[in-house]
């Protein structure tokens, strides 16, 4: 139905009602749109508003939302759109409370006009509503299709949820779902990190093929990605002004924003409004995030959009919820695997953890036909500086060892506290030769590092390599006879395990 069908012909004069709380306001409207109406009633608060309809039905409603402090009284407001007696209600909204918009839509059709205007903007507004009439604008698509294409973007959602273990992933269906609403151009998500740090998670355009958010890069929009908190546009983009506050911002013209190169950046892209949806938190306090869709075209939401809006962002929430659930068992996992295979007082691998390693590298040396060393090492006269010095320094004494140690390895070489005192190293891809220099290296930099409270020790080695068809435990027998050989042979030394 165009705006020209929906037109209600109206007997004459039109009798007008106004709404804004200041008076310098009221007689601007009354100059500058006074001559519209045959009869027009001016009022300065929602409640005087009220009792006028009630005294006098009024053929159009103007509430102004200029100026009316954030505090207002939006149930009362709501009202009076509810109670309107089959009037018409243009609703004139500035930019910062275009959150308001949404709520009062609920209540019953309604026309808006984001401000701010200037008087002939005004008047121009004012006239073509009361010549065109006040159906509401028609939206892009007949509501049948758009019910379908509102069931299909919900469904889309829903599988996006199978995403959900991963808040990127899951953010990026989200917003190629979301491209599926009628005449979104590109749909974005934010996540506020660990409540502070707004983030964009993910965002899509339409494809190349269609018109619209081609190529619209929000990071080079919005001059960054991460703490978009402390961003210069967090006044000005729905998406973030969402985010930060908690409710619903809409800007149905670019210019609204009162930023001109961001203005200039959405129209270049065939951007024309933008709405900024909250993401509920599970509690109380600051929202998870925003979701943010871009439209090609102004246009007014059906209830049936508004609540689908709804939907989506509880469904954002809840997909958001289930990936920080994932991520918490992978961390909780994670510290149960290490709690597992790692040695709490050195942080290297634990016995039975070097074993199930050493059975992995023996496979892969077999598979890739490479050499591989075991080297077996023990500090000298332990016993000692547990005695002289106490428990704590030989602590701190195996952690120093262990610590040094790790340094001089490869990336690819394992570490194992095999005993009390005494460690392995796999080490994967090398011979009995570069074993023994490896092993060389080690008992030179123990010798050389001083440690904490005991001065200096050092260590004795054995070496040892995989033999072609050999175990695990054979080669673990023969790298300990030949540590056992260096000890004999005085300590300090390394010795190379016989075949
Ligand atoms: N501080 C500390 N000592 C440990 C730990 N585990 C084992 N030990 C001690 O390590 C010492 C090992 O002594 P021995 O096996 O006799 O060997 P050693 O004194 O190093 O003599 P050699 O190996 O023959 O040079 C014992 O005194 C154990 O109590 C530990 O976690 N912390």
């Amino acid at each position: 139905m165009s705006q020209q069908e929906g037109a209600r012909t109206r007997p004459e004069p039109i009798s007008g009602l106004y709404l804004n709380p200041v008076g310098q306001r009221r007689l601007d409207f009354q100059q500058a749109c006074g001559a519209l109406f045959g009869k027009l009633r001016v009022a300065g608060g929602i409640e005087e508003a009220g009792a006028m309809l009630e005294a006098e039905a009024a053929d159009v409603l103007v509430l102004d939302l200029e100026r009316f402090e954030p505090g207002i009284d939006l149930p009362l407001l709501a009202d009076l759109v509810a109670r309107r007696e089959g009037a018409p209600v243009l609703l004139l909204c500035p930019f910062t409370n275009a959150r308001w918009l949404p709520s009062l839509m609920a209540h019953g059709p309604l026309h808006y006009v984001i401000g701010p205007l200037a008087p002939e903007q005004l008047r121009e507004e004012v006239a073509a509503r009361l010549h065109a009439g006040f159906a509401p604008a028609a939206p892009a698509t007949p509501a049948e299709e758009e019910l379908a294409a509102l069931l299909g973007v919900r469904s889309d959602a829903q599988q996006a949820l199978a995403e959900a273990d991963d808040s990127i992933r899951f953010a990026e269906r989200l917003c190629v779902a979301l491209l599926g609403w009628p005449g979104v151009v590109h749909a974005s998500m934010f996540q506020l990190r660990e409540g502070k740090d707004l983030r964009l998670e993910a965002q899509s355009g339409q494809p190349a093929f269609l018109p619209g958010a081609r190529g619209l890069d929000l990071t080079a929009v919005l001059g960054r990605g991460e703490r978009l908190l402390q961003s210069p546009l967090r006044h000005a983009f729905p998406g973030l002004l969402a985010a930060a506050g908690g409710e619903t911002a809409l800007l149905d013209a670019p210019e609204k924003a009162g930023e001109a190169e961001l203005a200039a950046t959405l129209r270049g892209h065939g951007v024309e409004m933008v709405l900024g949806l909250p993401i509920p938190a599970s509690g109380p306090g600051a929202p998870r995030g925003a979701l943010c869709l871009m439209f090609g075209e102004r246009r007014a939401f059906s209830q049936a959009q508004l609540a689908a809006c709804d939907d989506l962002a509880q469904l954002a929430a809840f997909g958001l919820r289930m990936a920080e659930l994932m991520r918490e068992s992978e961390e909780l996992l994670g510290r149960v695997t290490q709690l597992a295979t790692l040695d709490a007082l050195t942080g290297v691998a634990n016995r039975r953890h070097g074993e199930f390693l050493m059975e992995q590298e023996i496979r892969r040396a077999r598979r890739y036909r490479v050499p591989l060393a075991l080297i077996a090492f023990d500090i000298d006269r332990f016993r000692n500086i547990n005695d002289s010095f106490g428990h704590p320094v030989g602590d701190v004494v195996l952690r120093t060892v262990a610590d040094t140690a790790r340094l001089l390895l490869r990336s690819s070489d394992v570490l194992v506290r095999s005993g009390g005192e005494e460690f392995q190293v796999i080490a994967p891809h090398t011979s009995a030769i570069d074993g023994l220099k490896m092993a060389e290296k080690l008992r030179a930099a123990i010798e050389g590092t001083e440690m904490p409270g005991c001065d200096h020790v050092t260590i004795s080695l054995g070496v040892a390599q995989l033999g072609e068809t050999e175990s695990g435990d054979s080669l673990a027998v023969r790298v300990n006879a030949a540590l056992a050989r260096a000890k004999r042979a005085g300590r300090n030394c390394v010795e190379l395990a016989m075949q």
